[in-house]
């Protein structure tokens, strides 16, 4: 199998805090992968590394053999890599459609001098922007909501329209940082869905999620963070069985479970 992302020693300090200690673990291409634990295991010190947002103090981090670099969000973004934040961040005065095509013009540099130089062929290209848009709306089911301004839809739709954008850049991996908090079943249900739907040969999914049951329908491995050391790896089932991850979670508060 063909390894997309390769996370090899990742170290990441916060004083005298270890959040990741000499984490190691790949992502294969066509492969959706989650990362669990209890709050406070390093979930999303990882998911800002891999994204640049953050830096790391050692290890390394690389996507189809390119490395990132840390502290290079519009690096990694170039070489591929987008995400989701565990807050919204929509434009809510723009509409669904809008905050989807905004995405792509960023990803294919369009500014206002390519719109006015180019004209005809700026039109052109933001006609099929804009039907590309319309079908990953489609695909994320909230194809009628595309000219809502997207501050008025209710939470679990704004959840798919922000994957929608994330997925409007073209990645070659999809980060989603806790895709399901908030949403109730039929929501998560849906969530599920896309992320399943959205599945292709080029496209590596890796996401961070407490809830079993979202984390089964959608991931074929599951990576296991407990206090910056990963304690098991595994299918679904097998890492609900295991004895480290029992542990770490009943060692761990209500909430965490
Ligand atoms: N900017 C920071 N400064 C200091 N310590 C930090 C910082 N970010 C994270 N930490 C610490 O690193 C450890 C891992 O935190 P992280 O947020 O990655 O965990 P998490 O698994 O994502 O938790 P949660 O499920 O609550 O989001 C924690 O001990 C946290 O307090």
């Amino acid at each position: 199998m063909t390894q997309a992302l390769v996370i090899d020693g990742l170290t990441r300090r916060f004083g005298g805090v270890t959040a990741l200690n000499a984490v190691s673990f790949t992502v294969p291409l066509g492969q959706t992968r989650a990362l669990i634990g209890p709050n406070g295991s390093g979930k999303s010190t990882l998911i800002n590394c891999v994204s640049a947002v953050d830096r790391w103090d050692d290890g390394s981090i690389t996507l189809a053999d390119r490395v990132i670099k840390g502290k290079d969000p519009v690096g990694a973004a170039r070489r591929g890599i987008s995400r989701t934040f565990q807050t919204l961040r929509l434009f809510d005065d723009m509409t669904v459609l809008e905050n989807v095509m905004v995405a792509m013009h960023h990803s294919r540099g369009y500014g206002l001098l390519a719109a006015i130089a180019l004209a005809p062929k700026y039109r052109a290209a933001e006609k099929r922007m804009r039907e590309q848009a319309l079908e990953l709306l489609t695909l994320a089911g909230i194809e009628s909501e595309a000219n809502r301004e997207a501050g008025t839809l209710p939470y679990g739709h704004r959840r798919l329209v922000e994957i929608a954008r994330a997925l409007a850049l073209g990645p070659n991996l999809l980060l989603l940082d806790e895709p399901a908090a908030g949403l109730n079943d039929t929501e998560t249900a849906r969530l599920a869905e896309l992320v399943t739907r959205v599945a292709r040969p080029d496209l590596s999914i890796l996401v961070v999620e407490h809830n079993m049951e979202f984390v089964s329908s959608v991931a074929s491995q599951v990576t296991v963070l407990d206090n910056g050391n990963i304690i098991a790896e595994g299918t679904p089932a097998e890492v609900r069985e295991h004895p480290e991850v029992l542990r770490a979670y009943l060692g761990a508060s209500e909430d965490d479970k």
